[in-house]
């Protein structure tokens, strides 16, 4: 099936559709535009002392039980035993609100109270504290097991650990981050068609801008910069519809990684857990999770797949529904901000020792606004990866379509919020590369996360009605 000319060039029309004459922003519609910037703050926080924010500063007991209603459960009205720091609401106003309502803690009209609302932050704090240094352990330790895996393959002499994990790889013949698009091909990551898709709308893009500029220098980016986020790549929609699948409504599927390469992260995430189960390592648990590149030093794969891929298809695909852009603002450039990069195995067997910790996984949405999945092999029965309609939308739940694997290298693209699973796993080990991609500066800006991902415009959510 091709893919649906009408989704890929939806973004061009509306792109000429509207111009920049709709501003949305409030700010801009208040009669003092053009005013100095600090002027209209000076109005803005006027305007909250008089009748904005300080309204919400309204005097609140909250231990003589005068609402009976919290997190939508009916309270016992009869007892006196809540405090405001049980409640999820007043903790994140704590956090927060202290900055937006100066005087918040004048709500509190008993001191025990705010005493309360105290300790549970404290307590909190020191957890923040004690993951902190947990977190940390773990990373140093983890470094140790890639530089002794790195070691035994090289024999050579990887200095001192003030390397942190990356840096460990910049010699590997094969994982170090490529620096040029020729070495990029000689490794043989890309599967030829992405690579031309790739390379052919930088070439493209870049002649372009050459032209306007009337600049001899050659002004292709620098693979480095596509990788450090440094450029924005946009990818020629002509190019996308020879590569491109659509499996079914809106989910893509296009080959992506070669298999050699694919071969290599599967071996590396197998070998890595086999090594860890080793005395020195074995409390890190390290293949009962799903492996994050970046842990490991390898997050130069997730950010390539990321800059060079699901930031510019996102673009093309899923700006409008995912509201990575404003209805009525040009496409611009992805606000796609943020990616992480693991490898999840299943197996017949499971055995967190060769990184496989899973037969199947249930229906689920991805805390992602954008997710890539690549099967990376190896040779197994079962594990497709099944499609269950859009969180939000009346075909969620049911039954859309399914994506049969094993077929390595081959990627599929669709939106964290489209319910999927992955069926039974019957025979053999299973693995694949996932990349969630968000984007904190729009689609996230002002949500509370859970109802993004839930997608929920009603008053079940603490950061609801129970907000202010
Ligand atoms: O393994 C797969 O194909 C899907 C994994 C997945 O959905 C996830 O990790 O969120
Ligand atoms: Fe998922």
């Amino acid at each position: 099936m091709n893919i649906r000319r009408d989704c890929l060039f939806y973004a061009a029309f509306l792109t000429k559709r509207y111009t920049k004459a709709h501003p949305s922003s409030s700010i801009a519609t208040l009669p003092t535009q053009g005013m100095e910037e600090s002027t209209l703050m000076d109005i803005e926080a006027k305007q909250n002392a008089l009748g904005g924010g300080a309204i919400n500063e309204k005097p609140r007991v909250y231990n003589t039980n005068n609402d009976p209603i919290v997190n939508g459960k009916d309270r016992d009205i009869s007892s006196n035993s809540w405090n405001p720091s049980d409640e999820l609401s007043h903790m994140l106003h704590a956090l927060v609100g202290l900055d937006r309502y100066p005087n918040y803690l004048s709500r509190f009209q008993q001191f025990s109270d705010i005493n309360s609302l105290e300790k549970a932050l404290e307590a909190r704090l020191s957890d923040v504290r004690r993951q902190k240094s947990e977190i940390a352990e773990r990373r140093a330790d983890i470094r140790q097991l890639v530089r002794g895996y790195i070691l035994s393959e090289s024999e050579g002499d990887l200095g001192k650990d003030s390397y942190n994990c990356s840096e460990l790889w910049c010699d590997h013949p094969l994982l170090s981050p490529p620096k040029t698009w020729t070495e990029l091909r000689e490794k043989k990551v890309l599967t030829d068609q992405a690579f031309k898709v790739c390379y052919r709308s930088i070439d493209s893009t870049s002649n372009a801008r050459k032209a306007k500029s009337k600049k001899r220098t050659n002004s292709l980016p620098t693979l480095e910069d596509i990788i450090h986020g440094k450029v924005q790549v946009h990818l020629d929609p002509s190019l996308l519809e020879e590569w491109m699948n659509q499996e079914m409504y809106d989910v893509y599927s296009f080959p992506l990684l070669t298999n050699e390469f694919c071969s290599l992260l599967r071996k590396t995430v197998r070998e890595l857990s086999i090594l860890a189960e080793s005395d020195e390592f074995s409390h890190l648990q390290f293949g009962r999770r799903p492996i994050d590149l970046d842990t490991i030093g390898l997050g130069w794969v997730t950010d390539l797949l990321f800059h060079m891929f699901i930031q510019p298809l996102s673009l093309h695909l899923f700006a409008r529904t995912e509201k990575l852009v404003d209805d009525d603002v040009d496409l611009g450039p992805s606000t796609l901000d943020w990616r992480q990069g693991y490898v999840a195995g299943y197996s017949s067997d499971p055995k967190e020792y060769e990184g496989t910790q899973r037969h199947r996984l249930v229906p689920h949405t991805d805390d992602s606004e954008v997710t890539l999945n690549c099967c990376l092999g190896d040779e197994f029965k079962g594990g497709s990866v099944e499609f269950y309609g859009l969180r939000g939308t009346p075909r969620e739940g049911h039954f859309v379509g399914k994506i049969d694997r094993p077929n390595v290298g081959t990627a599929i693209l669709h939106s964290g919020r489209n319910l999927h699973a992955v069926s039974n796993v019957s025979s053999g080990d299973r693995y694949a590369l996932i990349v969630w991609s968000r984007s904190w500066s729009h689609t996230r800006l002002n949500t509370c996360p859970c109802c993004c991902l839930n997608r929920r415009q009603d008053s079940t959510c603490i950061c609801n009605r129970r907000w202010n």
